[in-house]
């Protein structure tokens, strides 16, 4: 592997500064790249370094959140060739939060420090704009910029293809859309292109879309297993076979953690805003503050589905991730109560909407 520097690793100036005024200066810098329990892998400008934690941080951690996650940056001391301790974990500019909510509503991390999200979905079975917006809400709420990739498209005819994507541009605007094949080449080319050196890209996706084909095709080796079943199986040989976080020889970053899956959208309003931006703008229109978009009156969202200017399908799935949101900052019992309710009135709003069409 060439010598890399930690700019190269996605280093940023801002840390810098957050080094000097919290006395981090005397430690060295790393990023972490694995994690298997208490056991982190973490590459700094001399190599690999085994870390575990400093008696202190583990002492001091007030939630999961505190301890490092993949992709994190950590002042570490080496104590040994090779051997390391962590110290701290520096502040992270973005972070993927698993999507089961433990004990007291905790979140747990997957990956921080994301620039770009590559949202896989494969052609031929596995598409579906509903899934595509739940993942750009997430990447929307975490500032992660999204970018869509459909692979295999070797399997479905022009026809077929022209007919998604038109689909795909006409409900999501402002992404940009790549398709690939990683069994022809095709798209690869393009794909490769948009990875920039010093940025780091997670894979998001359903299991058997070609997220790890595509990063064997990236490096041109063997990093991943790709017969279409997890990885993570078997996770202790797992974790043996490949790191999580992968620095490109070419430049640029990318992050393949099996966690990926159960990603979760957290409960910042901007993710489902900037993804529903028509959404958005109705609701500047409707007639009361605390309008609830489900009961007609007064509300410039429902009438716009009356109308017909906003597609039913945009708006259900709108309201489905809206109240996936909501469990986040709700108690279990609160939850249900919502959920009974809730789901009565979509139903209820769906059937008169059918109603009144055909009047
Ligand atoms: N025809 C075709 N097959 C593909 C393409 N990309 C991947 N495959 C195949 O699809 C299967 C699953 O691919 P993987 O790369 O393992 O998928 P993955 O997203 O990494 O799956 P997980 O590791 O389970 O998350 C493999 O058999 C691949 O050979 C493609 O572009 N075209
Ligand atoms: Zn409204």
């Amino acid at each position: 592997m060439k010598h890399i520097n930690l700019e190269d690793l996605g280093f940023k100036q801002i840390l810098n500064t957050y080094k000097f005024e919290n006395q981090l200066d005397s430690f060295l810098v790393g990023r972490v790249i694995l994690q298997h329990r208490e056991r982190y892998i973490v590459l700094t400008e001399q190599g690999e370094v085994e870390s575990e934690l400093l008696g202190n941080l583990r002492y001091t951690a007030e939630s999961s959140m505190d301890f490092p996650a993949v992709g994190d940056w950590v002042a570490l001391i080496e104590y040994d060739t090779n051997k390391g301790l962590i110290h701290a974990v520096y502040p992270r500019e973005t972070i993927l939060v698993r999507q089961t909510v433990g004990r007291k509503g905790e979140k747990q991390i997957i990956a921080s420090n994301l620039d770009f999200g590559l949202i896989v979905q494969s052609l031929n079975r596995d598409f579906s704009i509903n899934r595509l917006e739940r993942y750009l809400t997430i990447c929307n709420s975490s500032s992660i910029k999204p970018i869509i990739i459909f692979s295999k498209v070797d399997l479905v005819d022009e026809n077929e293809r022209a007919k998604i994507i038109s689909q795909v541009k006409e409900r999501i605007k402002n992404t940009p859309l790549l398709t690939l094949s990683n069994l022809t080449g095709e798209g690869l080319d393009d794909v490769k292109s948009i990875i920039k050196t010093g940025k780091t890209y997670c894979l998001l996706g359903s299991s058997g879309v070609g997220k790890s084909s595509l990063i064997n095709n990236i490096t041109g080796k063997d990093l991943m297993k790709t017969n279409g079943i997890s990885n993570s199986i078997d996770r202790g040989k797992h974790v043996t076979t490949h790191r999580e976080l992968i620095v490109l020889e070419t430049g640029g970053i990318l992050i393949d953690n099996p966690g990926m899956r159960e990603v979760g959208i957290i409960d910042s309003p901007n993710g489902l805003a900037s993804t529903f931006e028509q959404i958005t703008e109705l609701k500047k229109h409707c007639k009361f503050n605390d309008c609830n978009h489900i009961s007609t009156k007064g509300c410039a969202v429902t009438s716009a589905l009356d109308s017909g200017e906003l597609d039913e399908n945009v708006y259900e799935n709108f309201m489905k991730l809206e109240r996936e949101q909501e469990h986040y900052t709700s108690t279990i019992f609160e939850k249900r109560q919502k959920d009974k309710i809730f789901g009565k009135m979509v139903k209820n709003v769906m059937k008169h909407k059918k109603k009144d069409r055909y009047q």
